[in-house]
């Protein structure tokens, strides 16, 4: 743990069933490598992770099974640890690969700079050599432009102890429409055609493992390829390990196939085992498959070092491991160099993404709609223009919490250097005409429109998982006006504590730790604010202001609504970027000390 990161409290949690094959799984963790210093259930560090590792990796050899680590990519861009340092992860390539991983691969979030393709290509690449598999994600020399793969595009390999034949993908969904230049993404449908994927499904192994920057309900992962594999492979068990929508979620798409994705932020680690019999004798062949039942658990295992000394059977004096310990170190010093505690302003209150509804004084994307957007989006030459401000929601990504708002949770906030652009003078009534349908986009274009927004990708990503309102027991009971407190298990010395309450495909056993649930509201995908506008006496001509990552989608509305306006209407809106903007707004409000 990070020294200024806050103990873990003793929680009831249920044990890890082990298998033959065993995985441990990271995805979405956008450089929180560091933990969540403010929050007990998920504040370990990477380092505790490696040791955590060792152990579990000890204890399969003692077992006489196998344990596999696995990574589904979104590794950059939301944390200090990498977006703080110049050149952005700086630091974290090394800190990263402390981990021995056996199987990663990319997510969109290493693909939307170039320094970020750059960092994979000359760093996590080579750091995992065979181990990074890019089955669908190519490098464009910025130079030369000469395209190859960014890693190989698949990998077959046998586990240690069973000699369980593995063959091995790593695949990003769909994500073509904001990748940058020196990155290509091929549709997962294009690449399943190919001859190498189509020999790769043929190597006949005990067992495919299908890891993936693609979440276990979208259908790259649940349609195309389960049904390419299983079509050639009827009998083979089959494990997707998922990503990119940051909830835990698990699923079974039929009784020997698996897909489980664990969260985001290194709140989570993912526990997948199976068991029965996988591992086929060599003769004859074709080698028949027994088929006889397979087994499957998952779990998600909340990222704190009491949950940690559990499931190893260890405690504080024997948990450690050199090498962990030096991560550990090494994330301190990382932070230090970068002074990522630095004090930009005290938050008067905490703001959350999801626990309050929109429209609550508690909601973030409430709070960026009433008081940061008319002072972030500013340009002192227009600055007497009525303006029309939009910004997608996806454009804060962690809750604030109230007290001390540092470097780092500045970061964890908003890691985006978007700009600003505008159209000058629009109609106003246009300028809410496109608002609205970026808004409801769905009652709009009711056929395209969820698939659409997906891989435009306009909101919180959580958006698309979630849609329906859930309100907490506890705020239930704060609602009805009855006091309600930490739940104490009868004759125990445990608490409930709140954090992650999964309901997947599975059932409701999944989490490690028994926690009290949150309420859960979604968010809008866009939101936007007016200034000098006022509503009796609308003005016929407004800016219209957005963030440069809209641009895209204000194109495609464009296009939908077969309008004048184009690309070449866009200019940029001053030179205001979005992390400076919030940057000077926090220490003119916040300044005071706490
Ligand atoms: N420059 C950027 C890049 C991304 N976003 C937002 O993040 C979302 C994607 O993040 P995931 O973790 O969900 O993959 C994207 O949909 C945008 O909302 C951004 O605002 N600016």
């Amino acid at each position: 743990m990070q020294p200024s990161a806050v103990m873990p409290e003793q929680q009831p949690l249920r044990n890890l069933d082990w298998g033959k094959l065993n995985f441990l799984q990271t995805t979405d963790t956008h450089g929180w490598l560091g933990g969540h210093l403010t929050e007990p259930s998920y504040s370990a560090d990477w380092g505790d992770y490696v040791s955590f590792a060792q152990h579990m990796r000890r204890m399969a050899d003692e077992k006489g099974v196998d344990l596999l680590l696995v990574d589904a990519g979104d590794r950059v861009e939301g944390n200090g640890l990498y977006d703080s340092s110049t050149p952005k992860g700086l630091y974290l390539y090394d800190i990263y690969r402390q981990q021995d991983i056996d199987i990663i691969c990319p997510g969109n979030h290493e693909l939307y700079k170039g320094y970020a393709v750059d960092g994979e290509h000359d760093h996590t690449v080579p750091n995992y050599q065979n181990n990074y598999i890019a089955s669908n994600v190519d490098y464009v020399n910025s130079t030369t432009r000469v395209r190859e793969p960014l890693a190989p595009r698949y990998r077959k390999f046998k586990t240690k102890n069973q000699g369980i034949e593995v063959v091995a993908f790593g695949f990003l969904f769909n994500f073509r429409e904001a990748n940058i230049t020196n990155s290509l993404v091929q549709t997962v449908e294009d690449t399943v055609k190919e001859e190498w994927f189509q020999q790769a499904i043929r190597e006949d192994p005990d067992v495919f493992v299908v890891n993936g920057h693609v979440g276990v309900e979208m259908s790259e992962f649940n349609n195309t390829l389960y049904r390419a594999i299983r079509d050639v492979n009827p009998e083979t068990p089959i494990v997707f390990l998922g990503g990119h929508v940051h909830v835990r979620n698990a699923t079974m798409y039929d009784e020997r196939a698996i897909a489980v994705a664990s969260g985001r932020y290194f709140e989570t680690i993912g526990w997948v085992s199976m068991d029965g019999p996988l591992k086929r004798e060599k003769t004859p062949s074709p080698r028949p498959h027994d088929t006889g039942k397979i087994t499957f658990s998952r779990r998600y295992i909340d990222t704190n070092v009491l949950g940690f000394y559990h499931h190893t059977g260890l405690t504080k004096e024997t948990f450690d491991t050199e090498r962990g310990k030096n991560t550990t170190a090494m994330i301190t010093a990382a932070r230090e160099a970068m002074d990522l505690e630095e004090f930009f302003g005290c938050a008067p209150q905490s703001y959350w993404m999801t626990r309050y509804p929109y429209g609550d004084k508690n909601n973030i994307y409430t709070f960026l709609e009433q008081e940061l957007l008319a002072e972030i989006a500013v340009f002192k030459e227009r600055v007497d223009v009525p303006r029309l401000v939009l910004i997608n929601t996806g454009a804060l990504r962690f809750d604030i919490f109230e007290g001390r708002f540092t470097r780092d949770s500045m970061v964890n906030m908003c890691p985006f250097t978007n700009g600003w652009v505008y159209i000058p003078d629009m109609p106003y009534a246009d300028a809410k005409h496109v608002a609205d349908v970026l808004l409801h986009w769905e009652d709009w274009f009711p056929d395209q429109s969820r698939q659409y927004l997906m891989l435009l990708g306009i909101p919180t990503c959580e958006l698309n998982a979630r849609r329906e309102t859930f309100i907490a027991p506890r705020d239930a009971m704060k609602l009805s006006g009855r006091a309600a407190g930490q739940v104490q298990l009868s004759g125990s010395d445990y608490k409930i504590l709140p954090g992650h309450t999964t309901v997947d495909g599975m059932g409701s056993d999944g989490d490690d730790t028994i926690h009290e649930t949150y309420s859960y509201y979604t968010p809008p995908s866009v939101v936007t604010t007016e200034v000098g506008i006022q509503e009796r006496e609308t003005p016929e001509k407004v800016d219209f202001v957005f963030i440069s990552f809209m641009k895209k989608h204000v194109l495609s509305v464009f296009k939908n609504l077969n309008s004048t306006y184009g690309e070449d209407d866009m200019k940029d809106y001053g030179e205001y970027k979005l992390d400076g903007g919030i940057y000077d707004w926090v220490r003119m409000h916040w300044s005071q000390d706490c």
